[in-house]
């Protein structure tokens, strides 16, 4: 559904462009100013797909109202309406852009020729840009705190080698976030990065998610199929929860470290593999050894380097710079503008308890951009987020 802004005094040609439009395609959002104080109040407000806009309006004419788009919204498209004699203004517009202008009376096809090559444009921009956040914005790390500091270090003086690596901390501290840096760090980053959360497959699906299996090797095995190891050849495998592994799990995984070699379920072919394995846990992996449900081989395997991600109640410091990062995300992925925090509010939100942490400030960040006000104020925060 597009939304679209016409901006025209002369009510008779408002009626004709809503018509056409609205008879183009009947999924148009259709907003309607009749001057130019209305279409900028409009614009305020509203994020629209394109703006049609007349020259001569009154209270804001059309060239103020353009640069009040390109300043709130500069990705819109608009597309300048000139009457009678004002061409020398139109052709001003597109220098400074707009992005056509069509005469009045509009003439019917060049409209909507116009309209459609404009909305296409504009949506061919959104999905460009969505596309490159994803890749280099998704596994930013956040923070200016010393252990944030020291985390970032030893990822780069770690990734570019292959010593396997353990990453400890909470739920939701940035255990994955660690993990993804590693990789893409590495000289493996053009190959897989497979993440296995070993917590939620049940145990006895582990090994054959991990190894793959032969046709045949249990009830449901109706054919071959490779496991996660052979997916990441080259790569990276991220086990992530390891100290939920089951122990026969745990006695193959630790065969593949030892020997770079697995076999599927139900073979004893070998096949090798070479993944690098780095490994997270919210378990006290040492207590879990003493009670006998972790295999001390396998921690010395897999903790060459031990990488711990401590809680946000411990780097309180880096609470207001995750604000900003989460709210400028939540806007754009929800593709409105991004909402202010007051001091008053961060402060606030900084002395929260966060035992959920990165993960659970996200979520409260996200629920504030949607209930609160324009800017976020203490008040919002004490309604929407109170502890
Ligand atoms: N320093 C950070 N900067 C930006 N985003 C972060 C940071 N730390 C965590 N996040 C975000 O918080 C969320 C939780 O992080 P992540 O999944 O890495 O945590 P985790 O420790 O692996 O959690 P779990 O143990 O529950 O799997 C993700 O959306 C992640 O992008």
């Amino acid at each position: 559904m597009s939304k679209i802004l016409i901006a025209e005094d002369e009510p008779s040609i408002r009626r004709v462009l809503v018509k056409i439009l609205s008879e183009e395609n009947d999924t148009y959002s259709i907003e309607e100013a009749e001057d130019g104080a209305v279409a900028i109040q409009l614009i305020k407000s509203i994020e629209f797909d394109l703006v049609l806009c007349d020259i001569k309006m009154p209270k804001h004419d059309g060239l103020e109202v353009l640069e009040k788009i390109k300043e709130l919204q500069p990705e819109v498209p608009v597309v300048m309406i000139s009457g009678h004699g004002d061409l020398d203004t139109a052709v001003e517009t597109m220098r400074k852009g707009a992005f056509d202008y069509i005469s009045k009376p509009p003439d019917l096809n060049r409209l909507l020729t116009s309209v459609r090559i404009a909305l296409d444009n504009n949506q061919l921009k959104v999905e460009n840009k969505k596309l490159k956040r994803k890749v280099s914005k998704k596994y930013e790390m956040i923070g200016q705190s010393e252990p944030i500091q020291e985390i970032k270090q030893m990822i780069d003086k770690v990734a570019p080698t292959d010593a396997r690596v353990l990453i400890t901390g909470g739920n939701g501290t940035g255990k994955e976030l660690v993990a993804h840096w590693l990789h893409e760090k590495s000289e493996r980053v053009k190959k897989p990065f497979i993440e296995v959360n070993c917590a939620a497959i049940p145990s006895e699906l582990i090994e054959s998610e991990l190894f793959g299996h032969v046709k045949g090797a249990f009830t449901s095995a109706n054919k071959d199929r490779a496991g996660k190891f052979e997916a990441a050849n080259g790569g990276t495998i991220f086990l992530d929860e390891i100290g939920d592994m089951s122990l026969s799990a745990q006695a193959k995984v630790l065969r593949a470290l030892q020997e770079n070699k697995i076999q599927r379920v139900g073979s004893d072919k070998d096949i090798k593999v070479d993944v690098r394995v780095i490994a997270a846990t919210n378990k006290d992996l040492k207590q879990e050894i003493e009670d006998k449900k972790f295999r001390e081989d396998l921690y010395h395997r897999l903790a060459v380097i031990l990488i711990h991600v401590p809680g946000l109640n411990q780097r309180r410091k880096d609470i207001p710079l995750l604000i900003e990062h989460f709210a400028k995300a939540v806007a754009s992925e929800n593709g409105n503008a991004v909402k202010e925090f007051k001091p008053d509010a961060i402060e606030v939100l900084k002395s929260y308890d966060w035992t959920g942490n990165v993960r659970e400030l996200r979520n409260v960040i996200e629920r504030l951009h949607i209930l609160g006000g324009e800017t976020i104020s203490k008040d919002d925060v004490e309604l929407f987020a109170a502890k």
